[in-house]
């Protein structure tokens, strides 16, 4: 027999014998918790990470797991690199990105602006924040200023648009090796340059970086910082929903995009870190991706969306096939086996592209022979769309209508239906009128029904520890306990079976706290739940509520 001696790991630094892994990238140990540190300093931080980034001639620069990533890992935090206003928006501070509102001033109502540039900005705290200091100087120094005023609630501005690609510029004098690695990002200039868009940006964005503000780029680089920021920038929404920004983490621009992401991020702190967290277990040489659209856009919608903003053909398994994971999200039912005089087949016949890969093709009945143009598809879908923008979004009763009128058109995961479905379940037990201790029995059942159908579509679609799963684990948990709570103290259950449910409950409220305690707006609201929940099942447990 072959007795091989185990082998003992060794410190990184000391070399002696050490039973510390390193937490980051488990591939190095330490002895103690000072050589950690010590190691850490003199140059593990550098190599220390989860991933490799490779090249490929399809997609580029990816991200590669490096080890087994367990499900809820964080994989990297980021600081972004350059973070400002998106392209077109309504008027938003440049230092904190906050969404402005007028005040009423002496000469009416408009909003506070930087006393330097004119830009609107929140007040003279922000005025002098340093991310606002070097666009504020040059624009000041050339004695430009800006014209926006307020006119009406709500007005996108297109003047925005050459305030990130200035800063991306700003770069080059201020942090070269920063500017190095911004401009070393894809572009897709190439595909862009003579798109209506760019078109415009060539007459506003780089005659404003030349003519008004004097400085020494040449057209080429100027609209280069601009596609970067298209191709690569993140949307950075605040956990309040008041402040909004686009921003590139070069490190996290490296995710491949997928519709089925293997990630999710969030934004944290104040600086617009970001962290990229594993939704499920990640094997060692899989491609860790993000998803640069909406997972619950049919196939239709996210692959043009990909191709005209990311300039890339999506080809994931998800792309390529005409049932999208057996959920059918983009698909409708078929207008003759499920027309007048059809005999209910079931399960109803539904139309799915001859090839979901080519926009163009025809879309055919996996049953009959009928078939319809691709266009068609494309036209059904806004014409719906259009009708679920308008519905009256206070109440239920337009939602559930709109499921009912286009039900022997559009399938129950249809992605127009998940829509409003979406919308029902933030409406029952939360909206004014409709809270669950308000709402009758049948739409406490409505919501738990709609609960469970998302979360099997979650399942198919945005597996594990994604906020979608996280907020409908929470949204299914409070309706089912309020359930429990009514069955019990109409009679209808025993106190067993009562606790019984409420443990199901707390099973689910578990879930969902895994997934969302790393969100920065949930933590509070997560440990107010559990302890209100832990007293109810107590309550139940001593009798209390038999009172
Ligand atoms: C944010 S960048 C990612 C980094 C980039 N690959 C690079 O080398 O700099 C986005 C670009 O990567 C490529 N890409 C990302 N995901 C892809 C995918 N699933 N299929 C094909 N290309 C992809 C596309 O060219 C896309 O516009």
């Amino acid at each position: 027999m072959d007795h091989k001696k185990p082998e003992i790991p060794t410190c990184e630094v000391c070399q002696q014998p050490a039973n510390q892994i390193c937490g980051g990238c488990k591939l190095v140990y330490y002895c103690s918790r000072p050589h950690q540190k010590l190691g850490w300093r003199e140059g593990h931080k550098f190599k220390c990470c989860a991933f490799k980034i490779h090249y490929s001639d399809t997609f580029g620069r990816h991200m590669i797991a490096t080890r087994d990533i367990k499900q809820g890992e964080m994989i990297l935090k980021e600081k972004p690199a350059v973070i400002g206003p998106r392209m077109t928006c309504t008027p938003h501070c440049l230092a904190c990105g906050k969404k402005l509102e007028p005040a009423k001033l002496e000469g009416g109502f408009d909003f506070y602006k930087c006393s330097l540039c004119n830009w609107p900005m929140c007040g003279p705290q922000c005025e002098k924040a340093d991310v606002h200091k070097p666009e504020c100087k040059i624009m000041s120094d050339r004695k430009y200023r800006c014209a926006i005023k307020y006119e009406q609630s709500d007005k996108a501005e297109a003047a925005y648009c050459v305030i990130t690609p200035l800063r991306v510029l700003l770069t080059k004098n201020s942090n070269p090796l920063q500017f190095e690695n911004l401009m070393s990002l894809e572009s897709h200039l190439e595909d862009k340059k003579d798109t209506p868009l760019y078109l415009v940006l060539r007459a506003n964005l780089v005659t404003f970086i030349v003519q008004v503000l004097g400085m020494e780029f040449d057209e080429e680089t100027i609209l280069k910082a601009a596609s970067i920021l298209d191709t690569n920038a993140f949307d950075v929404r605040s956990t309040d929903g008041t402040k909004r920004s686009r921003a590139i983490y070069v490190t996290a621009s490296m995710m491949n995009h997928s519709c089925k992401p293997n990630t999710r991020h969030i934004f944290l702190d104040d600086d617009y870190k970001i962290a990229v967290i594993a939704t499920v277990p990640i094997s060692k040489g899989d491609i860790i991706t993000a998803t640069y659209t909406q997972t619950l856009w049919g196939t239709l919608d996210r692959r043009r969306h990909l191709r005209n903003i990311k300039h890339f053909e999506c080809e994931c398994d998800r792309c390529k096939d005409p049932t999208e994971l057996g959920t059918y999200l983009g698909n409708i039912y078929c207008s003759i086996c499920n027309g007048p005089g059809s005999d209910n087949i079931t399960p109803k016949p539904m139309m799915v592209s001859s090839n979901p890969l080519d926009e163009n093709a025809l879309w055919r009945c996996e049953k009959c022979e009928h078939f319809i143009q691709s266009r068609q598809m494309f036209w059904g879908n806004n014409a719906l769309m259009q009708d679920l923008n308008k519905l009256n979004k206070t109440g239920h009763k337009d939602y559930e209508d709109f499921i009912r009128r286009y039900s022997n058109t559009l399938h129950p995961l249809n992605h127009l239906v998940v829509q409003a479905k979406l919308a029902l379940i933030q409406i029952y037990g939360n909206y004014k009128g409709y809270s669950l201790t308000e709402i009758s029995d049948a739409l406490l059942k409505r919501k738990v029904d709609l609960c469970h159908e998302l979360l099997e579509l979650a399942d198919k679609l945005e597996p594990g520890w994604t906020r979608f799963r996280g907020t409908l684990l929470l949204d299914l948990q409070a309706a089912m306990t309020m359930q429990t709570k009514r069955e019990y103290e109409s009679g209808k259950i025993t106190k067993a079976a009562a606790q019984d449910q409420l443990m199901e409950s707390m099973v689910l409220l578990q879930e969902a706290t895994n997934i969302l305690k790393v969100e920065p707006d949930m933590r509070t609201a997560l440990e107010v739940k559990i302890q209100e929940l832990s007293s109810q099942l107590d309550a139940e447990e001593n009798g209390i509520s038999d009172a």
